[in-house]
């Protein structure tokens, strides 16, 4: 049982909803200030977003949010001094002031801690001028930056005197998709996109180098590449059976056997199935579910559609669902739809042993309520959410808005946008309480309530600039820590 004395680098997580204890995260660089309408598509951006209102007025809510449920100390009873600060000291590494937490961990400060060591340092350099194609020059430059400066540049793209060296990585907020813990197992990502291959190689370097995951460096898990693909012509190397992509959005660690991953746009079948024969070799989880979505840039990964509140609660996207299938077989027309369609989303089970023979689950409703019921034994009633209240053309607009991308900080305590109105009132109508995360803070603060006590709640998070992004609280998370959830077994 983990306590709450000061964090050892204990790596675990074996469920969506187990009390989060310790996450990597990482705040709005200024890189996201650089984005221009001509790149914003090629970089993952629907638009260009304000760098200053997405920090100041959304994403830093998340960071207090965090930090009150995780590392309350460092934040409790500071919160108008910080909140007054123009500077926004308390947010920015290499301050007095900034909350330096080892709960809360932003990605940057560690990247700022391996390039300290000499080796690192050059090889990373190395590595990085080597994809961005980066002069001799420019490699010798690099290395004489200090640790800190570098990590911002490697992230940025950009000096402190404002030159652009390489493209930004504004979806390096998006946490979640660089890496996955499953059990005390890290699986890295091969990403999909070249706008975040850079991502991955600061990642790769973070998880090898850095002390918080010395004693894993054996439970550090790569996809191999297919070699076949080396050879095959361009235009055939797109095909599903040949890629090997995967990102972390679309691998769910939904109990202690049983992992589930998406095969999607951003990952293949290939890649999937390489990672399948790993954790069954390793005997990391022993039951598989692949659930293949249509490769749609409005679901990218999974955790686009569906993800979970409570042991029994989940939310999701209606027309992939259940009701969205019965809703087609009310209709004679269907007897005439294109099968292609249907044939998009499919549900495959694999147990470790029998491989062989998969089980196809029907729908999302089915596989999710076994979750609750079987693999996380809970005995009430399992609850669907949908996005929009299924409501026509709402649960595809708010969507598309994340209203199905939620981070549980709790069983039951989840955070998501605002914006989406419609869910929101679903969720009212299952009883949870519906809170700002200001007004939430000002409770916490002056001791109305506490996240000890808090229960179903969705916490609301100003998201105006951060849905541009086309990501949720549930991305912009890589949990490295959860309490296990099945201690009451
Ligand atoms: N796990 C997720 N759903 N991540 C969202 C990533 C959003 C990002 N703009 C991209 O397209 O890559």
């Amino acid at each position: 049982m983990i306590t709450d004395a000061a964090p050892d680098n204990t790596i675990n997580v074996s469920s969506e909803t187990g009390t989060l204890k310790r996450l990597l995260i990482h705040s709005p660089d200024r890189g996201l200030g650089k984005v221009v309408p001509s790149k914003a598509q090629d970089w993952l951006f629907e638009d260009i977003v304000h760098l200053d209102t997405m920090r100041r007025d959304e994403y830093d809510y998340y960071v207090k949010l965090l930090l009150y449920f995780l590392d309350p100390d460092k934040i409790k009873g500071k919160l108008s001094q910080i909140d007054n600060d123009p500077t926004r000291a308390f947010y920015i590494p290499g301050t007095d002031e900034y909350y330096d937490s080892d709960r809360v961990v932003d990605i940057q400060k560690l990247l700022g801690q391996i390039l300290e060591e000499n080796n690192v340092r050059v090889k990373l350099t190395a590595a990085i001028c080597g994809i961005e194609r980066c002069s001799y020059r420019i490699q010798e430059e690099l290395n004489a930056y200090d640790p800190h400066e570098l990590a911002k540049i490697f992230i940025s793209g950009s000096c402190p005197d404002k030159r652009m060296l390489f493209a930004p990585l504004p979806n390096l907020i998006f946490m979640r998709d660089i890496g996955i813990v499953i059990n005390d197992h890290i699986l890295l990502n091969k990403p999909a996109k070249t706008a975040r291959t850079r991502e991955s190689i600061l990642a790769q370097f973070v998880f090898f180098y850095h002390p918080m995951f010395a004693h894993i460096k054996d439970n550090l898990i790569e996809i191999p590449e297919n070699e076949r693909h080396f050879l095959l012509p361009d235009d055939e190397k797109a095909s599903d059976y040949h890629r090997c992509t995967l990102e972390g959005g679309d691998v769910m660690m939904v109990a202690p056997n049983h992992l589930l991953i998406g095969c999607s746009e951003r990952t293949s079948i290939y890649a999937a199935q390489q990672v399948m024969k790993i954790l069954f070799d390793k005997n990391v989880v022993d039951k598989i579910t692949i659930i293949k979505i249509p490769k749609k840039r409005d679901y990218m990964h999974i955790d686009t559609i569906f993800t979970q509140v409570k042991k029994n609660v989940w939310v999701l996207l209606g027309s992939l669902a259940r009701l969205g299938d019965e809703a087609r077989k009310k209709d004679v027309l269907h007897f005439f739809a294109p099968t292609a369609a249907n044939k998009e989303f499919r549900i495959l089970q694999f147990v470790k042993g029998s491989e062989q023979q998969p089980r196809e689950i029907e729908n999302l409703e089915d596989l999710l309520a076994e979750i609750s019921g079987k693999d996380l034994g809970s005995n009430e009633p399992v609850r669907f959410i949908y996005s929009g209240d299924n409501e026509f053309p709402y649960g595809e607009r708010e969507q598309w808005t994340d209203s199905c991308n939620l981070l549980a900080l709790k069983d039951g305590v989840v955070v998501g946008y605002d914006r989406n109105d419609r869910t929101l009132d679903a969720f009212r109508r299952q009883d949870f309480t519906v809170i700002s995360a200001k007004e939430l803070l000002e409770k916490f603060e002056n001791n109305e309530l506490s996240p000890a006590t808090l229960a179903d709640t969705f916490i609301t998070l100003p998201s105006a600039e951060l849905s541009r992004a086309r990501g949720g609280s549930h991305c912009m998370s890589m949990p490295v820590l959860r309490e296990p959830l099945l201690s009451e077994f």
